[in-house]
Order: structure tokens, then C-alpha cells, then sequence
């Protein structure tokens, strides 16, 4: 981290902002990563182009109209957790008859949602394209609040918490698994804000829970590969020589590139370096191994069965297999309504959408034979 506080201070200061989640939520990392890295080319004069500059304001823009939104947001004033705080377990979450619609538009994306999600249970929410999945995701964390009903959170309404406890004892993976323009190393690193400079044995059990341990083992500079660092193509400095100047572009120029799989990956290791830091008591995912081949999604949700203790975790996915098998239960979601809820079985046997949309994915495992095809249909593929 000091290598960024010193070279970087923007950067690095937009970043643990971002992740410290006190001011913001995890829901403006897009934004703020965009602005971020604006920023930080428009401070280091790496670039002039108009484009980019209209991108930059853009960005700017977004920012303000975020922050906005956070300062219309009333805090609470009950500390999370309200007792004993190194107690180790889950949240209870619950949705009341919860309406929401987008800042702007008229027509709700979740319609009258009610459920309750005990300590420790792993749920998971399917849904096609669009049924609000995501949209439910960041009721939790108050990226917005509900237009209507109500979010409890261990019996309490959410609104009465302090935001940045509740946040902080909450872990969100996105849908988006983002890389930073940063080293590998940080790339992790930041998933724990508290932890300024966390040991080599911290990040490679995070590495190695993450399921990304293989492939930076592989890079010759490992941890400090830099992904994709700020492009100084147009860069004009105090009179450097051409020389001095294409040395400084190899430095910094991109050098690294991961794949989709490879950024999941990473971007898993940050969430468990965040459960490691302690304080966690509800993790939810977002399509967490949408991105994954099916051997990389068996370990990380293995892997995430056996750290997760007592938390509560809430999964987002497409994929019939074995988050859906093992789920303690099932919400599903049509047009932002919950139709369905109850364990793999439970559905199977009741022949709603749940056995719908999982019969479409197992369809493409049956045979032609029609024989086996008639056996198919509790057997999602993993
Ligand atoms: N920021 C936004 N402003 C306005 N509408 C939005 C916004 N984000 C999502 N929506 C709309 O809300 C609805 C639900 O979207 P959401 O992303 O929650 O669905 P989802 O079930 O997660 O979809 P997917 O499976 O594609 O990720 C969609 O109609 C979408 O267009």
C-alpha cells in the first residue's frame, strides 16, 4: 500500500475510499473506478484527447449524482452489531412487503418481496435476465432503500443502523468482478480496508481460497504484476529524452492482462480476504463463478461452504448445479416478483418456474434417447 500512497495519492486515495465503504457503497465501484483512474491520468497529463476528455467529465458527473443520491439517504443511529461484537455469527435479513423502483422511472423492479433469511443459511436467488436479482442485492447494503415496505436486519430495521457499521459487517461480490489498474497484490489487498498492509501470507491464503493461486504463480513477477496500468501514450514530460521517455512508457504500460475467469478469480480473492479480516457477518454474491470453468466453480463454492462459518450468504446465479443443489433455500424471481421459495427438491416437485428454467439447462445434457430423457429432470448438470 505505501508503494501507492507514495507515487499515487489520488489513486490511492479514491480506492480505499471505495473500499472502505464508510462514505460510499459498493454499488458506485464502477463509477468511482472510472473517475478514479480519470483522474489520474488527467493529473499525470497522460492524455488529451477530447474523447477522453468528455469521458472524464462524464465520469465526474456520475460521481456527483451518486453522492447526491448517498446524501438524501437519512443514517441511522443504532450501532451494528448491537451487542456483543465479537460474537461470530450470521445476520438475519428480511424483506417486508418490499416495493422498489429506480430513482427517475416509474415502473417497479421488485414488487411486494417478502422473505426471511435466518443466521447461517445459504440461500440462493435465480431469476431470468431483468427479474430484479441484482436489483434485491443492493436493497441490502442501502445502495438504495425500498419504495415501499421494509428491510429488517436482526429484527431491527435496516434504516436504524449506522450505515457504516451494517455496511462493514456485510461483504458484496459483484456481477462485474473488476480488476484495478493496480498491482495484483493490491488488487487484493484492497478487499480488507482495515488491514493497510497485509502480510504475504494473507494474500496468497486469499490467492489460494480464491482459486487464483495457480495462475499468478505462473506471472514472472507474481504479486506484483501491475493489470493494465494508466496509458502514457501521449505523454509529454519536462523535456526527457525519447530515451528516457519510451523506458518510462515500458515500465508503466500494459503489460499484464488476466481473462474473465482470471479477474473472477481475483475478485474472489478480495472477498476473502475481506471474510478474513474479521467483523463479516452477511456475504453476498452476484454470479460469483458466471465466469469460472466447472472445476474452478466446484472449488470456490467448496471452498466458500467451508470459510464461510456462521455468516449468512446470499448467491446470485444462472447455473443449475451445486449452489442450487446445496442451497438451504431457493428464492426465485419473475418480473420482480417472488414466486417460488423453498430447497431444490422442493421446487423439482412443485413444476413452477424453478423446474422450468432448470429443466431448459438440463434439456442440454439429456439424450436424444427418450428413455434417458424421461430421467433427466432431477439431475442438474454440475
Ligand atoms: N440503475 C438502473 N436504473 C433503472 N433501471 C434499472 C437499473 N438497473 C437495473 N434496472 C432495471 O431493473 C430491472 C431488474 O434488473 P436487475 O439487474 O435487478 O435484474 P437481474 O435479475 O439481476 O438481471 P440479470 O440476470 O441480467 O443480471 C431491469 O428491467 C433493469 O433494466
Amino acid at each position: 500500500m505505501r508503494y501507492l500512497a507514495n507515487d499515487f495519492p489520488m489513486l490511492y486515495f479514491a480506492f480505499r475510499v471505495i473500499f472502505s465503504s464508510d462514505e460510499i457503497t459498493f454499488g458506485s465501484l464502477a463509477i468511482l473506478q472510472e473517475a478514479a483512474m480519470n483522474v489520474q491520468s488527467t493529473i499525470f497529463m497522460l492524455s488529451y484527447e477530447s474523447k477522453f476528455l468528455a469521458r472524464s467529465i462524464e465520469s465526474a458527473k456520475n460521481v456527483y449524482a451518486r453522492f447526491d443520491i448517498q446524501n438524501l439517504m437519512k443514517d441511522g443511529d443504532v450501532p451494528y452489531p448491537k451487542n456483543d461484537t465479537s460474537e461470530k455469527t450470521g445476520m438475519t435479513l428480511e424483506f417486508r412487503n418490499v416495493f422498489f423502483k429506480y430513482p427517475g422511472t416509474t415502473k417497479p423492479v421488485l414488487e411486494d418481496i417478502s422473505f426471511k433469511i435466518e443466521p447461517g443459511q445459504m440461500v440462493v436467488i435465480v431469476g431470468v435476465n431483468g427479474s430484479g436479482k441484482s436489483s434485491a442485492i443492493k436493497l441490502f447494503n442501502r445502495l438504495y432503500d425500498p419504495t415501499d415496505g421494509e428491510i429488517l436486519v436482526d429484527g431491527l430495521p435496516l434504516t436504524s443502523y449506522k450505515l457504516k457499521d451494517v455496511r462493514r459487517a456485510m461483504a458484496i461480490l459483484r456481477q462485474d468482478h473488476t480488476s484495478y489498474p493496480l498491482s495484483l497484490r493490491l488488487n487484493v489487498a484492497l478487499g480488507s480496508p482495515d488491514n493497510e498492509n497485509p502480510s504475504d501470507e494473507e494474500l496468497s491464503r486469499a490467492l489460494k481460497a480464491g482459486g487464483a493461486d495457480a495462475f499468478v504463480e505462473k506471472l514472472p513477477k507474481k504479486l506484483d504484476t501491475v493489470l493494465d496500468p494508466v496509458k502514457l501514450s501521449s505523454l509529454r514530460f519536462h523535456g526527457e529524452t525519447e530515451e528516457e521517455l519510451k523506458k518510462m512508457v515500458d515500465e508503466k504500460e500494459k503489460t499484464t492482462d488476466v481473462s474473465g475467469g482470471e479477474s473472477q478469480r481475483l475478485a474472489a480473492a478480495r472477498t476473502f480476504m475481506r471474510l478474513g479480516g474479521g467483523g463479516i457477518r452477511f456475504l453476498a454474491a452476484d454470479e460469483p463463478t458466471s465466469a469460472l470453468d466447472p472445476e474452478g466453480e466446484f472449488e470456490l463454492f467448496s471452498r466458500l461452504k467451508e470459510q464461510r462459518g456462521g455468516k449468512t450468504v446470499v448467491f446470485i446465479t444462472h447455473r443449475f448445479g451445486h449452489l442450487t443443489k446445496y442451497a438451504d433455500t431457493i428464492l426465485v424471481l419473475k418480473d420482480g416478483r417472488l414466486v417460488e421459495s423453498g430447497n431444490h427438491s422442493e421446487l423439482i416437485a412443485r413444476d413452477g418456474e424453478y423446474k422450468r428454467l432448470h429443466d431448459i439447462q438440463a434439456q442440454a445434457f439429456v439424450s436424444t434417447n427418450t428413455s434417458e430423457s424421461s430421467t433427466a429432470s432431477d439431475s442438474p448438470p454440475s
